[in-house]
């Protein structure tokens, strides 16, 4: 062995269960792309500190500010997040160095004996803290004329299972990508479909992210970087922040890029925007002619984004986003 191995890498990582778990499967792929060691560094946000619902925190940023701190302050050398947990505007000093693969994007029911959510008696009680959930699935159960009552309710995975565990909820909702990378998948009793329920921008994509003065690092992440997802966020967040919401603003959105060969030729975004109680739901979609390169599937993604946003907004979507996240 070298006298001179390398440092290892410090990857910082929050340390709920879904966090850790990330971060770990990040490490290994990182690790065997440099083959340099790479140590996990925790740390507290204030998002996994505070009790009070993400509506009210603001939700914008409350599980990447202290990450982000660390990685301007040089305490670690890059972060992994959950990408529909980072606000739409990039800082300046961070680049996002690489976006994943895509896990699976949609939202997932865990629901007591294994009821899917068509299923759910009249009364049934479903859990969700999330106002794009609240919003969409109040909507199916008006659609389905079913009495259903939506609970806030937060916490990490086990906290939200343990509501259904414990009979003191029919179900909860949670995002599927979550419960794959803890290895909770089989608690779903329902995947649902995105045509009922679209989920939130980015979601099940993570985000890499070192300091943009560190382009050596950022150029070696960026192999980790899978572009179809990319483009697929980029018109997600790019809608996201045309319509001026906020991560916890009651805003679903979803790209289908097409695999590589597959005999598609046109990408689609859709998008939801609602009121928490379901009485009101403005949900579009658009599509757009697949793309050449890389390089034009960003653009096109970014305008896709944006028209979707104004018809949205023709349509009084900006009305019914209720105070807007800061
Ligand atoms: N807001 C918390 C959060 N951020 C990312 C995920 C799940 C994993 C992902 O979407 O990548 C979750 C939990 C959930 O929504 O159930």
């Amino acid at each position: 062995m070298s006298t001179n191995a390398p440092p290892p890498l410090k990857l910082g990582t929050r340390r709920s269960r879904l966090a850790m778990a990330q971060s770990g499967q990040v490490a290994e792929r990182v690790r065997r792309l440099t083959g340099r060691p790479v140590e996990l560094v925790e740390i507290t946000t204030f998002g996994d500190v505070s009790r009070e619902h993400l509506a009210r925190i603001g939700g914008t940023g409350v599980f990447v500010s202290a990450l982000r701190d660390a990685l301007l302050g040089g305490g670690i050398d890059f972060a992994v997040h959950s990408l529909k947990d980072l606000p739409t505007t990039q800082p300046e000093q961070l680049a996002l160095a690489a976006v994943p693969v895509r896990e699976d994007p949609r939202d997932a029911l865990v629901a007591r004996d294994g009821l899917t959510f068509e299923e759910l008696p009249d009364g049934a009680r479903v859990g969700t803290g999330s106002p794009r959930r609240m919003a969409q699935l109040a909507a199916w159960a008006r659609s389905l004329g079913r009495d259903i009552e939506i609970v806030p309710i937060r916490g990490n995975v086990d906290t939200r299972i343990g509501y259904v565990r414990s009979g003191e909820l029919d179900a909860v909702v949670l995002a599927a990508a979550g419960l794959r990378r803890v290895g909770l998948i089989g608690e779903a009793t329902e995947l649902l479909d995105p045509g009922a329920v679209l989920p939130a921008p980015g979601q099940g994509a993570l985000a890499i992210e070192c300091a943009a003065s560190r382009t050596d690092l950022a150029a070696l992440l960026a192999e980790l970087d899978d572009p179809r997802t990319r483009a697929a966020v980029t018109a997600e967040r790019t809608l996201l922040a045309a319509l001026e919401a906020g991560c916890s603003a009651p805003v679903g959105a979803l790209a289908d890029i097409p695999e590589e060969g597959q005999d598609v030729t046109e990408l689609r975004l859709r998008g939801v925007v609602g009121t928490t109680d379901g009485t009101t739901l403005v949900q579009l979609s658009t599509t757009g002619r697949v793309p050449a390169s890389a390089g034009e599937a960003l653009s096109l993604a970014q305008a896709m984004g944006r028209e979707l946003a104004d018809e949205m907004l023709a349509k009084g979507a900006a009305g019914l986003m209720g105070e807007r996240a800061h």
